[in-house]
């Protein structure tokens, strides 16, 4: 058989629907079939799915695809190998003896594991995890939301006790029920997905025990074997189906294979991919790099041999902002629809949507957050609402860029775009707008399912390197250069910061028994213990947003890490969105302390305004 006779399926399985797609040897899709699956949101803050209907989504694209397939005079077999891609850190528990699930999957958008992180950050070592896995302590990753099940869900905890808990993320699932479950207990997650756990050392690739010891489960979970990305023999064969016995050869998290299929193998190259959420990977080459900037390391991709790493800046919230205006707010019918709305108005009209439905993520990462609109008048229509959601996404890539540069010293001269939201002209617009560099689109916009069909390519020597790939998707795509001075994206960028900071502090807000608002967290730190401590050293922070209302404080003085013992004596809010912190540190601070630093700043906002609230009070009763 011709190589040009061989073709690879790609399973894409996402938040918001699962894809089934099978591409020949030009990278082209020849025949694909999508379903949407069932979004449950339980609570506030809570997104769960049904794991045996992931399975069952799958296996549906899976026979339709290869319906059409055959359809066009196709055979099956020629279908040489499976990839798989997935939404990530989603986490699924089953039972070993039974294989099971014992719980709907938690999705990585949920936040119900956020009293177990706020706890987790006081525990001695918290400090030090990002250095070893990438990741910050957060509702994001897989580890606290195994946790909060442990903590809440009495199966879960039985299983654990009896020792037979199996933890996967959804490329384990996937492949643990494809390959027929029990039976052949084919238990396995790719370098890519098993980064997202926090369970895992970035540079070995291998489980680290002291993440392991530190979220205390060493020893009593069962975790998946984890095999790199492209591998002939690791991933097992399908057990049943239309494609009964064909190998699965690759497995990429579903960000990690969108850079693949952009084929950004380069270090210095960067894609964004606007599906669920939304999510810019910057290839780092063989050594990750830790950000001090708000930003992950993680892994790209690892095709044997050394892995390469990546600088993420992820986006809680992108296509799942407009599936809210359409399922919620009923504002139109379909999702592409936004874009019409979005056109039917100049501007967003003074809206600025911050979506913080899961709290905000990078570069931000505010817990306290939730989703916020300011400036509503009279005035605001349908459309401004559906601009300000469309940009929200667009001021939170200008942000992670900022920090992409800062953490890499380099500056993208073009950032190559995909995903569903990527579909609307206006959002790309925007986004080349805001950032002043082109956007690039290309024709082929499932380039997340390509990366997959690359791996599992590459695997079966459909594609023998990476020169190989050069033509694939090359050309006909959409080039958005910037179309509006720098200035006037800088004002409009001012006035996002602005709007971020204004929703922070959110979440465990109460009214008190005056009736005035008070800050739960601002009750918290009024009763923080202000020590006098001598100072050592002068030094002067400095951060770039702008606070609207403040601030000089007396000195406060605290601990940031339970190192460094810091004591705020000023902050200035000049007329520039600068603010300027001046105090001294007793211990030693560095770089990554930086966040934690801004934290305590952020304290004293609190408490200002805790006190200037309380003389507000004083003078009304
Ligand atoms: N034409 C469009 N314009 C804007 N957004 C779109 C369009 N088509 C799809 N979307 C959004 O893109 C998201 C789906 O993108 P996709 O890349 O399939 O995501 P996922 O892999 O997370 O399921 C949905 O949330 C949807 O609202
Ligand atoms: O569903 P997506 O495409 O937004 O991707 C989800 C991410 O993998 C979550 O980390």
């Amino acid at each position: 058989m011709q190589p040009s006779d061989n073709f690879v399926g790609s399973i894409d399985q996402g938040t918001t629907s699962t894809r089934f797609l099978i591409f020949n040897r030009e990278g082209e899709p020849v025949a694909s079939h999508q379903v949407e699956f069932t979004q449950i949101y339980p609570s506030p803050g809570w997104h769960e799915h049904d794991p045996l209907e992931i399975v069952t989504s799958v296996e549906t694209c899976i026979e339709e695809a290869v319906q059409k397939f055959e359809e066009q005079g196709h055979t099956r077999s020629s279908i040489q190998s499976i990839g798989i891609t997935n939404q990530r850190e989603t986490t699924i528990v089953w039972d070993q003896e039974t294989g099971e699930p014992l719980y709907n999957a938690i999705v990585w958008t949920d936040t119900r594991s956020q009293a177990i992180v706020a706890e987790l950050k006081q525990k001695p070592g918290a400090a030090q995890l990002q250095k070893l896995c990438g990741l910050p302590l957060s509702t994001y990753s897989s580890a606290t939301k195994l946790l909060w099940m442990l903590a809440h869900v009495p199966r879960v905890k039985d299983a654990f006790d009896r020792g037979t808990l199996a933890f996967g993320t959804v490329d384990a699932w996937l492949v643990y029920r494809l390959n027929g479950g029990v039976a052949a207990n084919v238990f396995v997650s790719d370098s890519t997905n098993a980064s997202r756990t926090m369970f895992v050392n970035l540079e070995t690739l291998r489980y680290d025990e002291r993440l392991l010891d530190f979220f205390g489960i060493r020893g009593k979970v069962h975790l998946p074997r984890i095999v790199p990305s492209s591998d002939a023999m690791g991933y097992g064969v399908v057990a049943s189906g239309a494609l009964a016995q064909v190998p699965i050869m690759g497995c990429l998290g579903d960000q990690s294979a969108a850079l693949v299929g952009q084929k950004g193998f380069s270090p210095g190259m960067a894609k964004n991919t606007y599906g669920t959420g939304c999510f810019l990977l910057y290839n780092v080459g063989d050594k990750p790099v830790f950000s001090t900037h708000g930003l992950l390391a993680t892994v790209a991709y690892h095709f044997g041999g050394k892995p390469v790493y990546a600088l993420e800046g992820s986006i809680a919230v992108a296509g799942s902002g407009i599936k809210f205006l359409q399922n919620n707010l009923n504002f139109f019918q379909e999702s592409k629809e936004v874009n019409d709305l979005a056109y039917s108005v100049e501007d967003n009209g003074g809206c600025v949507f911050v979506t913080a439905f899961s709290g905000l993520f990078a570069p931000y990462w505010i817990d306290d957050a939730k989703g916020t609109i300011f400036g509503i008048t009279q005035y605001t229509q349908k459309g401004h609402i559906a601009r300000a959601t469309l940009e929200a996404t667009c001021f939170q890539t200008k942000a992670i860029l900022d920090a992409m540069e800062k953490d890499s010293g380099h500056t993208l001269s073009e950032l190559a775009v995909d995903g569903g939201m990527s579909n609307s002209d206006l959002a790309m617009q925007t986004q080349a707008d805001l950032i002043s560099i082109p956007v690039y689109r290309p024709k082929m916009r499932e380039t997340t399912a390509l990366g997959a069909a690359i791996a599992a390519g590459l695997a079966v020597g459909l594609w023998r390197n990476f020169a190989e790939l050069r033509d694939i998707n090359r050309s006909g795509g959409a080039v958005f250069e910037p179309q509006v001075p720098r200035q006037e994206s800088a004002t409009k960028f001012g006035q996002w910061e602005k709007a971020v900071q204004m929703s922070r502090g959110w979440v465990g807000s109460k009214r008190t028994e005056q009736g005035g608002a008070i800050d739960t967290n601002g009750e918290t730190y009024a009763q923080a213990k202000i020590q006098d401590l001598p100072p050592r050293k002068a030094t002067h922070f400095s951060d770039n947003f702008l606070i609207s209302d403040m601030i000089k404080s007396s000195t406060y003085n605290t601990t940031v890490n339970g190192r460094a013992r810091v004591s705020i004596k000023e902050i200035k809010v000049p007329p520039s969105p600068v603010r300027t912190a001046i105090g001294s540190v007793l211990g030693d601070l560095d770089d990554a302390d930086e966040e934690d630093l801004f934290l305590e700043l952020r304290k004293v906002e609190i408490l200002q305004r805790l006190r200037k609230l309380q003389k507000r009070q004083s003078n009304c009763y």
